[in-house]
């Protein structure tokens, strides 16, 4: 069993209010069902989700699958603005879910006009890996990266894009932390496949050294899952980045202070995994992929805000400045300087996994809705401020996937019409 089931420091305020700080004006959060069940868990969050203080919208996570759930996945969609469903790889015994149930609820979300989306690791092998970790004395944090190394996130991507293309319906794969699962998103990509890959910021800024520091504090708050990587994947997914075979950047912001941490000191299974990121994640791709001269200012738009809106269906009222559009604006000052450090971030974890980090281009206005919310390093907003936005299933990713079904059927040459000879 791995510890998931913390609840990170950061409400709905405190993640919302690093987001505003750090230029990002909408996010989509995760919801697990509660007991099986997709309306409880959905019913949980909108309780959470009273302390918004900036736009929102939510992505339900799938753990099991029967009438009911295949029931609830057409409310989520149809009534409730929900068009993506994540299915985990990993996390055997919590979240899991087998190839089984993986092909029923991609053929669901195809049936809905919903995207699919996968955290892609072997599960089943991070399990045995963890118990050689323990087998060998290796309990402490970086025996989390060395359970699950990269090959377990290559296979469990492959398989999730062969189960999507056997069905055809789009596939999204979050965080993606490595060489092997980017180069099976890029083979997919190339063959035509419609896959979405998303790197986050801990992915392609920062390397694994950090889960080797001799204090135990410092290495465990760089866990988080799939791990961050040896150094070479980072800059491997920022090429990939630029180069389109990764389409968007996200955070996976998920944290969990020092105490909470320190319940895995003897046991890296125990540690909550998740790091930090939305409030860094305008800050670091602007000096990693702009300020480095890898992507153009427009492509940095694309990658940060339009292209997530146009997966989640929700452009151009968000991801771009026209007019009925949102009114949604940052001001960044690429001459300006930020540097990160956990006393000053707004999230409240005590830790951040890029303290002491200075690079070039710094939010220094935010405004959502039209609204300034962050000027002069201050924050203008009061929880209950965030609206929920619905989301509409059946996106540009599925367009065509009915002429593509239709072209596969009429290449079966089958069933063939047969006589039985008589001989
Ligand atoms: N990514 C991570 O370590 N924490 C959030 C849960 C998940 O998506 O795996
Ligand atoms: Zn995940």
């Amino acid at each position: 069993m791995e510890a998931l089931n913390t609840e990170s420091v950061d409400d709905f305020f405190s993640g919302q209010a690093a987001a505003l700080a750090g230029g990002t004006t909408m996010h989509i959060d995760f919801v697990i069902p509660v007991n099986g069940s997709l309306i409880a868990g959905l019913e949980a969050y909108e309780k959470k989700a009273k302390k918004s203080c900036m736009d929102y919208g939510f992505h339900m996570v799938i753990t099991k699958f029967d009438d009911i759930v295949s029931r609830d996945m057409e409310i989520m969609v149809k009534e409730k603005g929900i068009n993506s469903f994540k299915f985990f790889l990993a996390y055997k015994g919590v979240l899991m879910v087998n190839d089984e149930l993986l092909l029923e609820g991609l053929k669901r979300c195809k049936s809905l006009g919903a995207l699919a989306m996968v955290h892609a690791e072997n599960g089943d092998a991070v399990f045995e890996g963890q118990k050689r970790m323990i087998q060998l004395g290796i309990t402490g944090p970086e025996g989390h990266a060395l359970s699950r190394p990269p090959l377990l996130e290559g296979e469990a991507t492959a398989r999730a894009i062969r189960l999507a293309g056997f069905v055809n319906t789009p596939l999204y794969v979050v965080h993606v932390m490595s060489i092997d699962a980017m180069e099976e998103i890029a083979k997919a990509r190339k063959s035509g496949q419609r896959v979405i890959g998303e790197p986050v910021v801990s992915g392609l800024a920062l390397d694994d050294s950090g889960l080797w520091d001799s204090d135990f504090t410092t290495a465990s708050k760089y866990v988080m899952s799939p791990p961050i990587r040896a150094s070479g994947h980072g800059k491997a997914l920022q090429d990939a980045l630029s180069n389109g075979v990764l389409q968007l950047v996200g955070t996976d912001h998920c944290v969990f202070n020092s105490t909470q941490k320190a319940s895995g000191i003897d046991d890296f299974r125990k540690i909550p995994n998740g790091v930090n990121g939305i409030e860094e994640r305008m800050h670091l791709v602007w000096d990693l992929m702009v300020e480095s001269g890898q992507i153009s200012v427009t492509d940095y738009v694309r990658v940060t805000s339009t292209e997530c809106a146009r997966i989640f269906n929700i452009y151009p009222r968000k991801g771009a400045i026209i007019a009925g559009s949102d009114a949604d604006i940052i001001i960044l000052n690429p001459k300006s300087t930020f540097e990160i450090n956990a006393r000053s971030h707004h999230s409240r974890t005590d830790t951040n996994v890029y303290e002491g980090r200075r690079g070039k281009g710094k939010v220094e206005v935010t405004i959502a809705g039209g609204r300034v919310v962050w000027e002069n390093n201050e924050l203008k907003v009061v929880p209950g401020s965030g609206k929920y936005i619905e989301m509409a299933p059946f996106s540009y990713l599925f367009s065509g996937i009915d002429r593509a079904d239709a072209s596969y059927l009429s290449s079966l040459n089958a069933p063939v019409k047969r006589f039985k000879s008589t001989t």
